[in-house]
């Protein structure tokens, strides 16, 4: 087989106190909420990680950054990204494309998306039309629509180098 594929999600929750970083981006949110983590909560990033590491059936992110280690306490998770792309060179495998939708019902995301793809294509050494992003509230329903959390699903597609 030369190609894989794998999908991945996150949801963190919305404080007070706490940075909005998602994609990367220091963003604002109107009531002045962020993501809870131990890391940088960064959900779009999460998600994508679990996806690259699915695709070859490598386990999730805690797996290689567990939760109750002080090492990983305020990461950026770009720089985990980056990790994760190192092994899955490694293993022989180059990212086709990502796919991911950030649900949030604020704030607005649609300014910010093509920094996010952006930052997300630097660590991962690809075009910006690999890597595309997207925005949705969760028309006020559930957890993300009433504004007690952000989530994001991703997938990836690899093929073999
Ligand atoms: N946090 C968000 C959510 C959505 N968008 C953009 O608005 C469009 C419409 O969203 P619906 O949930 O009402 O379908 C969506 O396609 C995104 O372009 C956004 O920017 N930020
Ligand atoms: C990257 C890690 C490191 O603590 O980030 P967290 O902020 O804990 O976020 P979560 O998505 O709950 O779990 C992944 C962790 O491995």
């Amino acid at each position: 087989m030369n190609i894989r594929i794998g999908n991945g999600y996150d949801i963190h929750r919305l404080v007070a106190g706490r940075p909005l970083i998602i994609g990367g981006q220091l963003l604002e949110h109107p009531a002045g909420l962020g993501l809870d983590g131990h890391s940088d909560a960064d959900v779009l990033v999460h998600a994508i990680m679990d996806a690259l590491l699915g695709a070859l059936s490598l386990g999730d992110i805690g797996k290689y950054f567990p939760p109750d280690d002080p090492k990983w306490k305020g990461a950026n998770s770009l720089e985990l990204l980056k990790q994760v792309h190192s092994l899955v060179t490694a293993k022989g495998w180059q990212v086709g494309n990502i796919d991911a939708v950030i649900i949030a019902e604020r704030p607005k995301l649609k300014p910010h998306i093509e920094a996010m793809a952006a930052a997300i294509a630097n660590q991962l050494c690809l075009s910006a039309d690999q890597v595309g992003v997207k925005a949705t509230t969760n028309e006020k329903l559930g957890p993300e629509g009433r504004e007690e959390g952000i989530s994001c699903h991703a997938v990836a597609l690899l093929v073999r180098l």
